[in-house]
């Protein structure tokens, strides 16, 4: 557990993997902390550097007062990377953390070297729906929110394991000042104009049952980049490498590792 001064605001983060590992950034979803990745992680290639953290609001990161903005996402992340001395990492955005990804992809394309934009677009959802919700979340809390955002998480069948209560108790334990921030975040978000003007390698993941960043929608923002691949995970809704961590792992080791990210 370690904790960045960055200046401006104080992030929760985690490295894993070797000192002279190549660098994996992972960025998680809206109402989830870092530990969204564990199931992942003993699928990923050895020899990586996986660093991993908290976005403002979320986690053991600070709280600051509501309505946050994308760019203020961007420049956390941006100056996170700075303080840990990263350059050229592959960057796994996963729904709002994908938004940051090509945020920080066309200002800061030397911390970026390829991304992986995972159940997420330029634009999710409309400003309206997100600033319903989050109005919701300010008058009754999260709890309000919980049954439906589970069901755009995840598939039925995963609704009914004994594992649902770890993930809906992380949505609830996100302080609501913290996910409105982001909420409002994502509501002015479009980034459809500059992800068009980029050019690294891109991998887009999405799950076949997504209710929050349904599968056509990730193709259509992954497609802007020339050269971008695109992998479905079946039997999945919004954060499939929960739901399937193995299949998940499949094309993101092969897409890290065709960067020259083999273990060092
Ligand atoms: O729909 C949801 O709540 C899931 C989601 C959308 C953006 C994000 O980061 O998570």
């Amino acid at each position: 557990m370690q904790s960045a001064d960055l200046g401006h605001i104080h992030l929760h983060y985690r490295i894993d993997g070797p000192e002279d590992g190549k660098p994996v950034v992972f960025s998680n979803s809206l109402g989830t902390d870092l530990r969204v990745w564990d199931p992942l992680l003993p699928h990923l290639a050895p020899g990586l550097r996986i660093i991993r953290y908290d976005r403002r609001g979320h986690g053991l990161s600070d709280v600051p007062d509501a309505p946050y903005s994308m760019g203020q996402l961007v420049r956390d992340t941006e100056a996170l990377l700075d303080f840990l001395n990263i350059r050229d990492c592959v960057f796994v955005g996963l729904s709002i953390g994908g938004m940051v990804a090509q945020g920080l992809a066309v200002k800061r394309p030397d911390l970026i070297r390829a991304m992986v934009l995972s159940n997420t677009a330029a634009r999710i959802g409309t400003a309206e729906i997100w600033r319903e919700r989050a109005k919701l979340a300010r008058s009754q809390g999260l709890s309000a929110l919980a049954d439906a955002t589970m069901e755009r998480w995840f598939t039925p069948k995963f609704r009914a394991s004994p594992a649902l209560p770890i993930w809906r108790n992380m949505f609830l334990a996100t302080p609501v000042e913290g996910w409105t921030g982001c909420a409002e975040a994502i509501a002015g978000t479009d980034f459809y104009s500059t992800t068009a003007g980029l050019k690294l390698p891109v991998l887009g993941i999405a799950g076949d049952r997504d209710g929050s960043t349904p599968a056509d929608l990730v193709r259509e923002t992954v497609d802007l980049v020339h050269g971008s691949e695109f992998a479905l995970i079946r039997r999945a809704g919004h954060l499939p490498h929960i739901e399937q961590p193995a299949a998940y792992a499949e094309p993101v080791n092969r897409f890290v590792l065709a960067q020259g990210f083999g273990a060092s």
